[in-house]
């Protein structure tokens, strides 16, 4: 219930006889509050709220993925009142105090489970959904693949939620984030006494999500010798931890995703081509943002209900919004929607507040560039390696800054540079070239 919604205090205390939970807040702020930390089925909300227009809130909730059902109450309303909110998105519209029965039928209609799911407006990103959703159904151990921030994280996670093991545990492990022998006592766990430090006996992750999906993220940055252990447990389905010998037999899910070409690694002998196969079962890519515009505005829309702030894009800004190129995915637009919120004081983010590049991505990336004038490369560069060195120059080479403003971590800034390097392209000199370039054009101005 949000809001002063006419429910009468005999009625409302009637509710705890049916089998709902009931949460109420005074306003739009509190309800997205709620929204985002819950799975709210039903909302009812009062057309008089403190801090948001009906049409506002209805924007706010219909942000949502997936949208619950929203029913919006007014004591005294007129005919317009209730179209434009059925137009803007409202379930329904109830005119007058809401009956106990109408609100057991309202509660009724709504489906028992709404998980919440990826957002997934462009064609790209349906047919990905749809066969991630199919592969769910299976045991079908799956590679996802794609850039960073790309969204492979909140995939594994919705084939994990449609899959039988959904009421086990998902366990994700980060293989790049942790050093080659703690990951290896991560994934297998050991035995009290088997290597200095051990003084108690701790299952591995493998362990851990037995039953349920183990997601085993960046799995391209393992190192040669793990490669060969994790190759003997996914083929035997079993486990020994460090330091016994007894074996823990695994009935677990499995998904790995990667940044990096693994085929390619497979070529340059850096990544097993039989853990490869193993692997790659079921491929899925997340393709990047820029390749599925339709989904930047209900992304951007997302992040910022997510916040459980009432505010809105101004045309302007959703505009500046689709002509970025986002080379960190759908990590930077979060980010470029979260340093909004903060340098935004009334209720509309206007353009500056996005700190975007003033013509979209693509004006930062014109024939001057050094990188684009390097012809000898050209073939092989992608617009995503471009747009990194890019904005490197713009921050002459400071590794932090780059990543903050391409929205991804400097680890993956760091194995990105090390791609292009192995391109061949000398990053250092375009760096030093930049700065020389600048200081003649400051020079002649
Ligand atoms: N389709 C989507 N719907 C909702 N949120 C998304 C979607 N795609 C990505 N995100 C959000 O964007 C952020 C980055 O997504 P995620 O961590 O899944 O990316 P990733 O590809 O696993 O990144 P990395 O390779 O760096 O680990 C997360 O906060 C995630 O919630």
């Amino acid at each position: 219930m949000v809001g002063e919604t006419g429910f009468d205090s005999p009625v409302s205390q009637q509710l705890t006889t049916l089998p709902f939970t009931l949460e109420k807040v005074v306003d739009c702020l509190s309800a997205m509050q709620v929204i985002q930390q819950k799975k709210i089925d039903l909302i009812i909300a009062s057309d008089q709220l403190p801090d948001a227009t009906t049409l506002e809130f209805i924007q706010q909730v219909g942000r949502q993925n997936p949208m619950p059902a929203l029913v919006i109450a007014s004591p005294d309303a007129c005919v317009e009142d209730a179209v434009a909110a059925i137009h803007a998105g409202a379930s329904d519209f109830i005119a007058g105090n809401i009956t106990l029965k109408r609100l057991t039928t309202l509660l009724e209609q709504q489906p028992v489970e709404t998980p919440e799911g990826p957002i997934a407006a462009s064609d790209a990103s349906r047919s990905l959904l749809a066969m991630a959703r199919q592969v769910a159904s299976t045991d079908t151990t799956v590679l996802i693949t794609g850039n960073s921030g790309t969204g492979k994280e909140v995939l594994a996670h919705f084939i994990h939620q449609h899959s039988p093991r959904k009421a086990q545990t998902f366990i994700a492990i980060n293989c790049a984030a942790i050093p080659e022998n703690l990951l290896e006592a991560e994934l297998f766990g050991y035995v009290k006494g088997a290597f200095t430090g051990a003084y108690t006996s701790r299952p591995g992750k493998f362990e851990l999500a037995n039953e349920g999906t183990l997601f085993l993220d960046e799995i391209g940055e393992i190192a040669g010798s793990l490669q060969a252990k994790l190759l003997r447990v996914l083929q035997e389905r079993e486990v020994e931890r460090i330091g016994s010998h007894q074996s823990i037999r695994l009935n677990i899910r499995i998904i790995a995703a990667t940044n990096q070409d693994l085929a390619r690694q497979v070529n340059e002998g850096t990544f097993r081509e039989d853990l490869f196969y193993r692997l790659n079962v079921f491929p899925l890519h997340c393709m990047p943002l820029r390749e599925r515009r339709e989904d930047i505005l209900p992304l951007a829309r997302h992040f910022l209900a997510r916040t459980g702030r009432c505010l809105q894009f101004s045309p302007s800004a959703e505009q500046a919004l689709l002509n970025h190129d986002w080379p960190g995915n759908a990590r930077e637009l979060e980010n470029v929607v979260q340093r909004a919120l903060v340098l935004t004081t009334g209720n509309t983010i206007q353009p500056e507040a996005l700190m975007l590049p003033a013509n979209g991505t693509q004006s930062t990336t014109t024939t001057s560039s050094p990188i684009r004038s390097n012809k000898l490369h050209k073939r092989n560069r992608t617009l995503e390696q471009e747009h990194i060195i890019d904005t490197l120059l713009q921050h002459k080479g400071h590794r932090t800054r780059t990543a903050e403003t391409l929205g991804i971590t400097t680890r993956t800034l760091r194995n990105k540079l090390a791609d292009i390097r192995r391109q061949g392209i000398d990053i250092e000199a375009l760096i030093a070239q930049s700065k020389t370039s600048d200081e003649h054009r400051y020079q002649g101005e």
